[in-house]
């Protein structure tokens, strides 16, 4: 049977980087609302053993691709506690919409579409929780994906408490140039020191993303998309970039302005929603 999954972007409407802890990695308060926006998987459960991206990534060789990487460890673990058998398989197909690189989450929201999904095609009975352990090996955004709540992130992002910003409309615009996470993490001058605060202080104060001073000043297209959506609208960074979105009150201000924006900027208008989108597939 061919199923459909939904994969959707988030933005991280604030982050705050509160410390770096021994092993290097960067200590967050961050708040994730994903949108009305993303990729459509396509997901076939066969009985043939094999797992197959049929729709190959010109810039991601298919070991590295977060779709079969998530399929390999879930059928790995599910093998292990004989939750299924070797002829467990299954093919992909995905409609790419969310750009990549862009602080979108679009790798981490495939690899936990993929968990959710061949968790139920294959019957495995995973909870929530163990899948989105298994997640945070393939990246530290998947388990709010899996999780499907909006939510407030601590740590490296490992711990989420469910949260309920505004679901404001966002015009999502991306500078055209990719910029790795590790760039940004790597860069001397990010502000490493900001002090921890409650989330209830947080959601009082404006928000702000501690990487967006660095990423303004390496990548001069996010600093020039930056003040030219800054004249129409609070507007920030999400994630490491490169996408910066701006936050309107309805979907006609932010159409309006996306029709003003300049041939260079790729923009598009989207929903905040502090239920997933797979989630709401999984509960139909
Ligand atoms: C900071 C966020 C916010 O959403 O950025 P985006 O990737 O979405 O832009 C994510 O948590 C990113 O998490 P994730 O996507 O797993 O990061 P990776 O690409 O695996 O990290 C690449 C490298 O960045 C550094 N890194 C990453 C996350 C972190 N909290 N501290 C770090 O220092 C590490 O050197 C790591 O090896
Ligand atoms: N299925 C996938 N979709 C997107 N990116 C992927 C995928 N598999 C591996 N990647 C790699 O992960 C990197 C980060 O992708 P993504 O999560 O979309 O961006 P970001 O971490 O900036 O939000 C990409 O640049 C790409 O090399």
């Amino acid at each position: 049977m061919i199923t459909t999954w939904p994969s959707p972007a988030k933005l991280n409407l604030f982050l705050y980087i509160t410390g770096q802890r021994a092993d290097g990695y960067h200590e967050l308060q961050t708040l994730f609302q994903f949108l009305d926006f993303g990729d459509t998987l396509t997901i076939e459960a066969t009985q043939r053993g094999a797992l197959t991206l049929h729709t190959p990534f010109a810039e991601v060789e298919d070991e590295n691709n977060l779709i079969l990487r998530a399929a390999r460890l879930l059928k790995t673990t599910a093998l292990a506690d004989q939750r299924i058998d070797a002829s467990a398989g299954a093919g992909f197909s995905i409609e790419k919409r969310i750009p990549m690189g862009g602080g979108l989450g679009g790798g981490s929201s495939n690899a936990a579409t993929v968990l959710v999904a061949l968790n139920r095609l294959w019957q495995c009975g995973y909870s929530a929780e163990t899948l989105a352990a298994l997640g945070l090996q393939l990246g530290a955004d998947v388990p709010v994906f899996i999780d499907g709540h909006a939510a407030f992130a601590e740590g490296v992002g490992e711990r989420l408490y469910p949260a309920s910003p505004p679901e404001k409309w966002y015009l999502v615009a991306h500078p055209g140039v990719s910029i790795p996470t590790p760039a940004v993490f790597g860069d001397h001058d990010l502000t490493r020191d900001t002090p921890r605060r409650s989330l209830n202080q947080l959601m009082d104060e404006p928000w702000h993303n501690d990487c967006e001073a660095v990423v303004r000043k390496r990548f001069r297209k996010v600093d020039e998309l930056l003040v030219w959506l800054l004249e129409y609208a609070p507007s920030r960074l999400t994630g490491t970039g490169a996408c910066v979105f701006a936050e309107f009150d309805t979907e006609e201000a932010a159409r309006r302005v996306l029709e003003l924006a300049p041939e260079w900027i790729t923009a598009f208008v989207a929903r905040g929603m502090n239920i997933s989108p797979l989630q709401k597939r999984l509960s139909e």
